[in-house]
């Protein structure tokens, strides 16, 4: 276990029980009756077997009556990784799925997006979808806001308050011509994103980052899609917007940037396809458009649950995978109607088999491949992966305590199944009943602990 040690500070806390999560050579590596300890950075500082209890305790210095061991119905799993949620939309999550994008977008989502002008209205709604996402098993978020500068600074601060890894984004659009007056100006786009970045910067929160967000190209001029390009590189910051979601908006894009080849040479050609570019939905690209992604290192974010309300299409998760694009999953609330990655897992599921139902070759996703989506992958989609995503020594320890048994939970378990089976269970059946601790960079963050106020 030579790479698996990791001289560090001292060690905080340790585990022992069962720890599943993936690796890049397994979707599914099981470990059982594994050691697992965390040191006071937060970071994982050894993971090793049951067996080499009293080696461990001498080398890392800790007591043996201080390794809490997990019951037998419970393990360990990395925590979940939502790649592409509206915090903004939260509110109206669950309604309003009764049309396609672009009319959806002027109906329901501009108009209440336009409300975060207002901060107490933000604060209510940005609290709600933190500590309802914590609870669900999200460790890190991928948010946007809305276009408001000071409502974004207080999505990150809740997401800092509450321990939640976040990428958060001020949401760039200088064309709307559905709701004229949720919008602005490009040099206002530009400049307060400027103002965003440096005063999120200045917070020094540990997991919140900045993320530029140009909501997608029917939302942006050229000439501001080529200055948050800039800002992007001159930062070296995190991209994501929209891509190829529906057909309509596809079309929209090819009128709006006639110049271009593809929805995809759109971003390229303004710099904004980097490795640390995440855009959701590209249920539509082509096989070339893929192939760009892979050459610069950009990532999808599958959200099937919004892809199947909105009716906008199926992405063939398999042939991004084929391309070696990099792919994590999103919720999308509220074009996605739960806030929970485990119905993201689901509907994953689903949109593979609906694939298969209509292409009996097509090779269905397993569950094993889906848990790495949620976990590993959504990491690598953010380019956080040198961080989080699963338990190697030297990440922070990002994860979920589920018992599958929990009493008052969905599951009923007739009798002992074992650790695979376990797993299967909770990403098919579990539920926030079933997670009984979550921890983010080594803290325990639920049960949730209110911020106190100032
Ligand atoms: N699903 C979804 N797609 C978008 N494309 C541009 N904006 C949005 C949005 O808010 N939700
Ligand atoms: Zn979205």
């Amino acid at each position: 276990m030579e790479n698996s040690v990791r001289p560090s500070s001292a060690i905080a806390y340790v585990y022992r029980g069962t720890f599943v999560h993936s690796t890049q050579q397994t979707a599914l590596q099981i470990l059982e009756d594994a050691l697992l300890g965390v040191d006071t950075e937060g970071k994982i500082a050894f993971i090793g077997e049951g067996k080499e209890l009293e080696k461990l305790s001498q080398t890392f210095g800790f007591s043996t009556s201080e390794v809490t061991q997990l019951e037998q119905h419970e393990f360990f799993m990395p925590g979940m990784i939502d790649t592409h949620i509206h915090a903004s939309q939260y509110s109206y999550a669950g309604t309003a799925l009764d049309l396609p994008l672009l009319q959806w977008l002027n109906t329901y989502t501009f108009p209440v997006e336009s409300r975060f002008k207002d901060l107490e209205f933000a604060h209510r709604v940005y609290t709600q979808v933190v500590k309802r996402t914590l609870r669900n098993g999200t460790t890190t978020a991928c948010y946007f806001a809305t276009i408001h500068t000071d409502a974004s600074l207080l999505l990150g601060k809740i997401a800092n308050d509450f321990g939640q890894r976040a990428m958060v984004g001020k949401v760039c659009m200088d064309r709307n011509n559905g709701v004229k007056h949720y919008k602005e100006s490009a040099q206002e786009s530009q400049d307060e994103t400027c103002r965003f970045i440096k005063e999120l910067l200045n917070k020094k929160y540990p997991l919140v980052k900045p993320v530029v967000t140009p909501r997608f190209a029917p939302s942006c001029t050229g000439a501001l899609l080529g200055q948050l390009g800039a800002i992007a590189k001159n930062n070296n910051l995190h991209i994501q917007s929209h891509i190829s979601e529906n057909v309509e908006e596809v079309q929209l894009v090819k009128e709006l940037f006639p110049e271009s080849e593809s929805y995809t040479d759109v971003y390229h050609k303004y710099n904004l396809l980097t490795d640390k570019t995440v855009m959701a939905h590209g249920c539509h690209l082509t096989d070339e458009e893929l192939d760009l992604f892979r050459e610069t290192g950009a990532s999808l974010s599958h959200c099937p649950n919004s892809n199947f309300s909105l009716c906008s299409g199926v992405l063939n998760v398999r042939n991004v995978l084929k391309h070696k694009v990099k792919l994590g999953l999103g919720t999308d609330v509220a074009g996605g109607y739960s806030a929970s990655m485990l119905d993201a897992v689901r509907r994953t599921l689903d949109a593979s088999k609906v694939l298969t139902i209509q292409d009996p070759e097509h090779n269905t996703l397993t569950f094993e491949e889906v848990f790495r989506l949620a976990t590993l992958g959504g990491s690598q989609a953010l380019s956080l992966d040198d961080i989080t995503g699963n338990f190697e020594v030297g990440k922070d320890f990002d994860a979920l305590r589920v018992n599958v048994a929990a009493p008052d939970g969905p599951i009923d378990l007739i009798q002992y199944e074992g650790p695979k089976t376990h797993l299967e269970k909770f990403l098919n059946l579990g539920d926030d009943r079933n997670i009984m601790e979550v921890f983010v960079a080594g803290r325990k963050v639920l049960p949730l602990t209110e911020p106190t106020a100032e």
